[in-house]
């Protein structure tokens, strides 16, 4: 089983990104998107390394945004990918069988279109509006989340969802009742004061009803 909490990362220097993802590590989390939009080569692939060091020390997944290449050439965990990315089914064949997959979906014809290709689990949304994005997709809202986990029910799809966009600690109860399997956030765990009460809070809500 997936963990059911993801950190996708923030900051736009090395520095502020290591520091950031370390200090998730360090209260909590275990599992980990690295997000550093518009660098050189040169400066994601030294993060990357840098950070595949840290998830390795503190046992957590560690994944890429984007950038399969990057992903492969370090041995991550896997890459998520959106809709404009690289296609899933091309990832799949430069990563092989054995690494993780993430896709993004707004809709639930995504969802099916990415079960097609080898998607290994869906990043849907946005919930609500978020600063941590630019450009975002149609904001879903619970509504939306209701809507599309029903269809998935009905089609009998097996696939972790993760719920994502302006995801807090007091809307993710609503969100979990839908049926999702985990959430995917940015902003509450970077810019919280207290981040290892905020996880262990956001993860005894995620994990409740897993019979161990
Ligand atoms: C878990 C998860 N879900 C969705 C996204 C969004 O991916 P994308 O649409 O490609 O947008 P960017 O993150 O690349 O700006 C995600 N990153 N993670
Ligand atoms: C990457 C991404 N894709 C859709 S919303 C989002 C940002 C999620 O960040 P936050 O948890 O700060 O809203
Ligand atoms: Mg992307």
């Amino acid at each position: 089983m997936y963990n059911k909490l993801q950190y996708i990362s923030q900051g736009n220097t090395i520095e502020a990104q290591l520091y950031n993802i370390h200090e998730a590590l360090d209260n909590g989390c275990d599992w980990v998107q690295m997000r550093f939009k518009n660098q050189t080569t040169k400066n994601a692939f030294a993060l990357a390394e840098a950070v595949k060091f840290l998830c390795e020390e503190y046992l957590a997944n560690f994944i890429i945004n984007d950038n399969v290449y990057l992903a492969q050439q370090i041995a991550a965990d896997g890459v998520h990918l959106g809709l404009s990315d690289t296609k899933i089914e091309e990832a799949r064949a430069i990563l092989g069988n054995t690494k993780i997959i993430g896709g993004t979906a707004n809709t639930f014809e995504d969802i099916s279109n990415h079960i097609k290709n080898g998607c290994d689990y869906i990043g849907l949304g946005p919930f609500q509006f978020t600063k941590t994005k630019e450009k975002l997709n149609p904001i879903l809202g619970l509504e939306g989340y209701y809507e599309i986990m029903q269809k998935i029910k009905s089609n009998n799809f097996e696939i972790p969802i993760y719920a994502i966009g302006g995801i807090t600690l007091e809307n993710a109860d609503q969100l979990i009742e839908t049926g999702i399997h985990g959430i995917a956030v940015s902003g509450i765990i970077t810019k919280s004061p207290e981040k290892g009460k905020l996880i262990t809070q956001l993860n005894e809500k995620l994990y409740a009803n897993v019979i161990i």
